[in-house]
């Protein structure tokens, strides 16, 4: 029955969203939908609702107004084909784990978590490291990588329980141009098999690899950058990221 509804609707479909979490409106009448294997960003400014959407797609966030769905069905958070990349995620540096076993960590079985491991799990672990090229560190300590290896280990649990869709909330904040470079080329690797949404600072950097773009304050701007997708592969290093910020809010490609 899954095969089927993944085969037919969208990944993620958004109508008529609104949400508040005090008295004023975050988000403003947000539509969208999100087609198999995109590779959409998400843009915008401090403050504008990027990741208050991302918690709500995953159902962190109550939905108030409005409805979400994800391959057709309401509630995201029963559905186990969404992986999840939070901002800050919260890994003790001083706690003595090894990158194998945060990326066992994504098993959504919590049980099997306090009852150790099986040997396909760990064969399951080292498969999703490859595809982050990170296999080589698995038995390696996580407090000894660099930020940018620590988030490419937190996209291979994200990606442990085999997600269809992948969402991650500013995997590149704090992170250097070249690491940068490497988690998206990452993602556009894994782009081929499941749909990923990403929230990102670094514009001219995602900008060349996503499919589509929406800017975010408040309300939504659609982006198809299909067609724009050479311009920005050969755009120069010196853009201003400001200016195409406020060009993809106020532009309608
Ligand atoms: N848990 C919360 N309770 C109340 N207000 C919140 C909460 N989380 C976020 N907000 C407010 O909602 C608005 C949107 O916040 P959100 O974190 O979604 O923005 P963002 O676009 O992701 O920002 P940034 O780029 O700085 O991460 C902001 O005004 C923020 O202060």
């Amino acid at each position: 029955m899954w095969q089927e509804q993944l085969q037919i609707t969208n990944p993620i479909s958004i109508k008529k969203l609104f949400f508040k979490y005090e008295k004023e409106f975050v988000l403003e009448d947000i539509n969208l939908e999100v087609k198999d294997k995109d590779f959409l960003t998400i843009l915008g400014p401090n403050g504008g609702g990027k990741s208050t959407l991302l918690k709500l797609i995953f159902g962190i966030n109550p939905l108030n107004q409005g409805d979400i769905k994800i391959f057709g069905n309401k509630i995201a958070s029963e559905i186990p084909y969404i992986g999840y990349v939070p901002q800050n995620t919260n890994i003790n540096l001083n706690f003595p784990i090894s990158v194998i076993e945060v990326v066992m960590m994504g098993q959504n079985d919590i049980k099997k978590r306090f009852f150790g491991y099986k040997k396909e799990e760990k064969i399951k672990a080292l498969e999703v490291l490859e595809k982050v090229n990170m296999k080589e560190f698995a038995s390696s300590k996580i407090s000894n990588l660099s930020g940018g290896q620590r988030q490419r280990v937190l996209i291979a649990r994200a990606l442990f329980c085999n997600p269809k869709i992948l969402l991650l909330d500013e995997p590149t904040s704090n992170i250097d141009i070249s690491g940068c470079e490497q988690i998206y080329q990452t993602l556009e690797n894994l782009n081929k098999e499941i749909t990923i949404v990403v929230i990102s600072h670094d514009i001219s950097v995602v900008l060349k690899h996503a499919t589509k773009a929406v800017y975010i304050n408040k309300r939504l701007t659609y982006h198809d950058l299909s067609k724009m997708k050479d311009d920005f592969k050969n755009m120069s290093p010196h853009v201003c990221e400001i200016e195409l910020l406020e060009m993809l809010g106020k532009c309608k490609c």
